[in-house]
């Protein structure tokens, strides 16, 4: 709470709201929900990120909300769309993998944080174009097959599946290679670092700690491809209970005897851990089966038709398409646009000045199909080319 800065309380006095630049040089933008104005933009706490400060009108008061999720660095500035429950933010000049940014007001991810804390909430999630599905969490017991059907996917669909790299304060195998099948760490960094809130599950499995850090899944989405997670059902229970949509599955041993034969055979582990992880699969097996956690249970008998058999409910039987991605590609935001918005359209106007004259190209994102959000990212953003223009846009509403 607090005094308004006084550029701020002129420019509110001032200022026509929603989505418009202040005119202060400040590259802020109002944004105002209910009794709510959403000040967004700036650098003034020397973080260079854009900072959010929020006016309630109905108390007159300044409130300084908590801010979940990376924020974006602060650009040239940028345009504020409000859109039911978040904030579209285009930033101006920015490359193509830094451009779109929600920050999110009222989604559940905001509404259970402020319920948590009994403070004001809001949070970043960056948005990414294409239209990758929901993260696929695969659990089982040690042995049963994960990692092969895992590997199996990622090989037949290197462009379409991203692998979330979980640290782990076990010792590596054999063949195993830090950042890549997982980030081996020590076990005080990584309790650090759940303190921290850098992690969106952890378990104690097998006498060692493991967990999906945000990071490891924002980098699958940020590559536009599916995630999947690897993980224990303590893990899959906190992932189903969090905001993280995603499609469970639990993959079971056709029987303990052929679960020990695998174990064994993959020669990987000492005989104690073997028998640890014997003890640990019926409770695991019990829980994959009889709790609400997993949406379809697999069994690998035959790793052939297991196989098959994940592919189509994944919806990849018979002929599969690569993941759509932008009908655009790589696309630059220029500095001078101007942004509309049509139902669940937003039409962005790009200027430029040529030596003949002024033209105005017209590209069209589509947040229809938004899916994700904090903690995460944002997927199902289009981005279309829809024409070059003269004229300006009639009857529109013009935002910024
Ligand atoms: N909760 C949780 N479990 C994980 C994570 N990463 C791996 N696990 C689980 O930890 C268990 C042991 O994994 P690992 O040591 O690689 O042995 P494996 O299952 O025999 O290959 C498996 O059930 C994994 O699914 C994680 O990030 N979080
Ligand atoms: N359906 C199957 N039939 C026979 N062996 C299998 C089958 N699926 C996996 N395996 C083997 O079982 C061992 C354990 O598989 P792995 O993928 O490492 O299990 P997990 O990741 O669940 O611990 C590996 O040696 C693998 O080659």
């Amino acid at each position: 709470m607090g005094e308004a800065p006084a550029f701020l309380v002129d420019d509110l006095q001032n200022e026509p709201l929603n989505g418009f630049e202040l005119k202060n040089g400040t590259c802020k933008t109002i944004t105002t929900i209910g009794n709510k104005m959403y000040v967004i933009g700036g650098a003034d706490d020397g973080t260079l990120s854009i900072e959010v400060q929020i006016f309630d009108r109905s108390l007159g008061e300044w409130i300084h909300p908590t801010v979940h999720g990376t924020k974006p660095l602060s650009s040239k500035g940028h345009s504020a769309v409000f859109l039911n429950d978040r904030i579209l933010i285009l930033k101006k000049g920015a490359k193509s993998d830094d451009q779109i940014w929600f920050l999110e007001v009222d989604t559940q991810y905001v509404r259970q944080q402020q319920k948590q804390l009994g403070t004001e909430v809001v949070a970043w999630s960056k948005g990414v174009i294409g239209n990758a599905e929901k993260p696929v969490v695969i659990s089982g017991p040690s042995g049963v097959g994960k990692g092969t059907l895992i590997s199996m996917l990622m090989k037949e669909f290197p462009s379409m599946f991203g692998f979330s790299v979980s640290h782990t304060t076990r010792a590596p195998r054999g063949m195993e290679k830090d950042g890549v099948h997982y980030h081996f760490t020590e076990k005080s960094v990584m309790e650090k670092e759940i303190k921290d809130g850098k992690f969106l599950e952890f378990a104690s499995v097998h006498g060692n700690l493991y967990g999906t850090s945000v990071e490891a899944v924002e980098v699958v989405a940020d590559a536009g491809k599916r995630c999947i997670l690897d993980i224990d059902v303590q893990g899959a229970r906190s992932v189903r209970s969090s905001s993280l949509e995603a499609v469970f599955i639990f993959v079971c041993p056709p029987s303990m005897e052929e679960l020990e034969k695998r174990l064994r055979d993959r020669g990987t582990e000492t005989e104690e851990q073997i028998l640890k992880r014997l003890r640990n699969a019926a409770a695991e097996i019990e829980q994959g089966k009889s709790s609400n956690i997993f949406d379809f249970i697999l069994y690998n008998d035959n790793l052939e038709e297991c196989y098959e058999k994940l592919k189509k409910l994944l919806g990849l039987g018979g002929c599969v398409a690569a993941t759509p991605k932008s009908a655009l590609g790589e696309f630059n935001l220029p500095l001078d646009h101007s942004v509309s918005k049509i139902d669940d359209k937003i039409i962005i106007n790009c200027i430029s000045s040529g030596l003949e004259k002024e033209s105005k190209n017209l590209i069209m994102l589509d947040v229809s199909a938004l899916k994700g959000g904090a903690p995460g990212r944002t997927r199902g953003l289009d981005f279309q080319a829809i024409g070059s223009f003269s004229d300006g846009l009639i009857g529109m509403e013009r935002l910024s």
